[in-house]
């Protein structure tokens, strides 16, 4: 073996929620659809430990095999929580099951998703993880375990988590997440058939100030949570029986509506709500909120105008993204 010598490369993609977020914590429904902004993971030798380089961060962990299994999270800094926790619970399930003596290997991650801005850069960067660590190994496991695993690193971190972001980005795929742990690929459906000739965009309108883990705890002390909640579920029930561009847009803002009521909502993001309704079908806020990012359902006739009005408001950036295809950024 060459010291050192490059083993592969792993990915992952990110995610948008089209439906439901925050609501499907509690156990309601809702729709995601897999975004082709990646994760990649470059796997290469290593002697020793286990060696990873978050380059994103500009922070290095250095990791001795037989400690990891003792590792205490409190100990370290938060960022670099996801990646540790995913190796620990790794090699935990894997010792559960028999498996010893593992492999050192060195490991560069690096994202080309904005981070913490509600794209899922976080069940992303834990599912490359744990897809090295086990490639590495030559251990192979059902993707319905490996998307346990990574929802269990999710939910150790954040506190309270759903399924949606890690089942998304492991399924890459379009989602219906039945409630916070159960969930179904979509393929042929109604629904699927509309949002496969949607076309829509990712705005990037302006950094989050707080993580998905703190504003998933504020909306849980929300006074009026439980009745936004069920307004949001018969949102995404509804949206199984939509059968045009204008409807669907149409319930994308009433979901906006009541994410702005639960708090999650900023100034920046209702005008960017504002702008994807009047030149596009409609739009929302996706993912946990506090700034972010908004998808809009775009109408391809005004998508000129709609891009000139991005620009005025100085957004931070807009990406393309379309079921099954790749998104090309288009700088605002
Ligand atoms: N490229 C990356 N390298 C290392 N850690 C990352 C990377 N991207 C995301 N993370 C981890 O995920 C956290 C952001 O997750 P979160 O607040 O859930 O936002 P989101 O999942 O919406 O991007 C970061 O603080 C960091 O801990
Ligand atoms: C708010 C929530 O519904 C989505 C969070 O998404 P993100 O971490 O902001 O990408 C939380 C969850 O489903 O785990
Ligand atoms: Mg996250």
């Amino acid at each position: 073996m060459i010291k050192g010598a490059f083993v592969g490369t792993v990915e992952a993609p990110s995610k948008v929620i089209l439906f439901g977020e925050h609501a499907v914590v509690e156990g309601y429904g809702a729709i995601s659809m897999a975004v082709d902004l990646r994760t990649r993971g470059k796997i290469f030798e290593s002697e020793k430990d286990i060696v990873i380089n978050l380059k994103d961060l500009g922070r290095s962990l250095t990791l001795d095999i037989e400690n990891i299994p003792k590792l205490d999270l409190k100990n370290y800094n938060s960022g670099v929580k996801y990646v540790l926790c995913a190796i620990k619970s790794i090699v935990n399930y894997l010792k559960d099951r028999g498996y010893e003596d593992f492999k050192p290997f060195k490991l560069d991650i690096s994202s080309d998703i904005p981070i913490s801005c509600g794209l899922g850069s976080s069940a992303s960067v834990v599912a490359t993880t744990i897809k090295s660590f086990l490639s590495t190994n030559a251990i192979s496991i059902p993707k319905k375990e490996l998307c346990k695993i990574c929802f269990s690193v999710e939910k150790e971190v954040q506190g309270r988590a759903s399924i949606t972001d890690t089942a998304t980005v492991i399924y890459n795929s379009v989602l219906k997440i039945k409630n916070s742990n159960d969930f179904e690929v979509l393929k042929g459906t109604k629904l699927y058939k509309l949002l496969k000739g949607c076309h829509f965009l990712v705005v990037h309108v302006e950094k989050r100030k707080k993580k998905t883990a703190e504003l998933v705890k504020e909306v849980a002390e929300h006074p009026r949570k439980e009745e936004i909640f069920r307004s949001i579920g018969k949102i995404v029930d509804k949206v199984e029986e939509v059968s045009t561009w204008e409807e669907l847009g149409c319930l994308m803002v009433k979901n906006h509506e009541l994410l702005r009521e639960l708090g999650v909502s900023t100034s920046k993001i209702d005008k960017v709500v504002e702008l994807g309704s009047r030149y596009g079908y409609g739009a929302k806020l996706s993912g946990a909120g506090g700034g972010g990012i908004v998808i809009i359902l775009t109408d391809e006739d005004r998508r000129e105008e709609l891009l000139k009005s991005l620009k005025e408001l100085e957004v931070l950036d807009v990406f393309e993204c379309k079921v099954g295809m790749k998104s090309e950024n288009q700088k605002g």
